[in-house]
């Protein structure tokens, strides 16, 4: 199976690492605009197969999309990050002219590629890679929720004092420092809730934490992060490529579903070959549904200045 990865910065470079160690893909193409760049990025990889141990074949390519054709999954990481002191939303601007030509030019090589965007701001710019294309929404996915739920996961961790793999939690909702709603109520600890262990105000700090967890970690290291969100778009590529069936919280295209329409926002989905197999409809109480809409209005509010580039 051939995975291309578009962008071969921080995150499309560690997320071309995560697959190729794991074995998750056969072949993985980076490509960058950069001259030299994803072809380094590539080589560097490669030289990883001996100590680490696999057979992928890792392959760059500046700007040349014919090199990735034939690929059965493309992730969409190009474009800027966000610098401390910014929103993701701040993003749009550059981040949106770069993902539409990306789009655009994968699918004239890999027609029917599935298609993961990772490029800031996330949901709009799903939306934005669904309307340019059309293509069904089944092969757009918007990977965030992943990585959210992750963060989730590690400072549920960190209040529990227990570890991270014993404990299960899902964000869902838009990838914005606002936008987020971690489900603390349905959060457990080895099958029971976390809630029988922590206070409310403890439960609270977690899920304020795993909003801003983003923005902490992009005040540390100057950029964003890029070790976590690669290794989510890797988990998210092998539950594609290997048809895992996962639920895996993504932003997709909602007709509908948690009442939303024409918009793209993250809500558990079950992921296989076909990319999107089908949106999960968790019974959310009154507050998580409110919250809910309210992260819509603030990514609607987001796509409307897409209007200019999708004219
Ligand atoms: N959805 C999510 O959960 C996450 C999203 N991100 C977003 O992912 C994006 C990438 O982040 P990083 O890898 O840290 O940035 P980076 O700056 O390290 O890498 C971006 C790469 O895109 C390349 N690029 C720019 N325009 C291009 C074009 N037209 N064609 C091909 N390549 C092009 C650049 O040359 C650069 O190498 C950012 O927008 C960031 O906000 C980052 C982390 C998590
Ligand atoms: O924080 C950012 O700008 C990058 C991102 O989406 C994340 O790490 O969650």
């Amino acid at each position: 199976m051939k995975v291309t990865i578009v962008g071969a910065g921080n995150v499309g470079a560690t997320c071309a690492d995560v697959i190729s160690y794991r074995g998750i893909a056969s072949e993985v193409v980076l490509l960058d605009i950069k001259e030299g760049f994803a072809e380094g990025k590539a080589m560097d990889i490669s030289q990883c197969a001996t100590t680490t141990g696999f057979n992928t074949r890792v392959s760059g390519s500046t700007n040349d999309y014919s090199k990735t054709a034939g690929s059965d999954v493309v992730v969409i990481t190009s474009g800027i990050p966000r610098k401390p002191g910014m929103t993701r939303e701040e993003l749009i601007g550059i981040n949106a002219g770069i993902v539409k030509t990306v789009a655009d030019n994968v699918l004239q090589h890999s027609s029917n590629a599935i298609i993961v965007v990772v490029s800031n701001p996330m949901d709009t710019m799903t939306y934005l890679t669904l309307k340019a294309t059309g293509l069904p929404k089944n092969r757009i996915i918007g990977m965030g929720g992943a990585l959210d739920s992750s963060r989730f996961k590690y400072y549920l961790s960190k209040a529990l004092n227990k570890p991270a793999n014993d404990v299960d939690g899902m964000v869902i909702g838009g990838h914005g420092d606002t936008t987020m709603i971690p489900l603390t109520r349905l959060a457990s600890y080895c099958g029971t809730p976390v809630s029988t262990y922590l206070s409310q105000e403890e439960m609270d700090k977690v899920a304020a934490d795993t909003m801003v967890g983003g923005a902490t970690l992009t005040g540390l290291l100057g950029t964003s992060a890029w070790y976590a969100p690669g290794a989510s778009v890797a988990y998210l590529v092998d539950s594609i490529l290997n048809d895992q069936r996962k639920m895996i919280p993504c932003s997709v295209f909602l007709e509908g579903e948690y009442g939303q329409e024409d918009i793209c926002m993250g809500v558990p989905c079950i992921i296989g070959k076909n990319g999107i197999e089908a949106i999960v409809d968790i019974k959310l109480n009154d507050t998580e549904k409110a919250a809910f809409a309210k992260s819509a209005d603030a990514v609607r509010a987001m796509n409307a200045d897409l209007k200019s580039v999708l004219a």
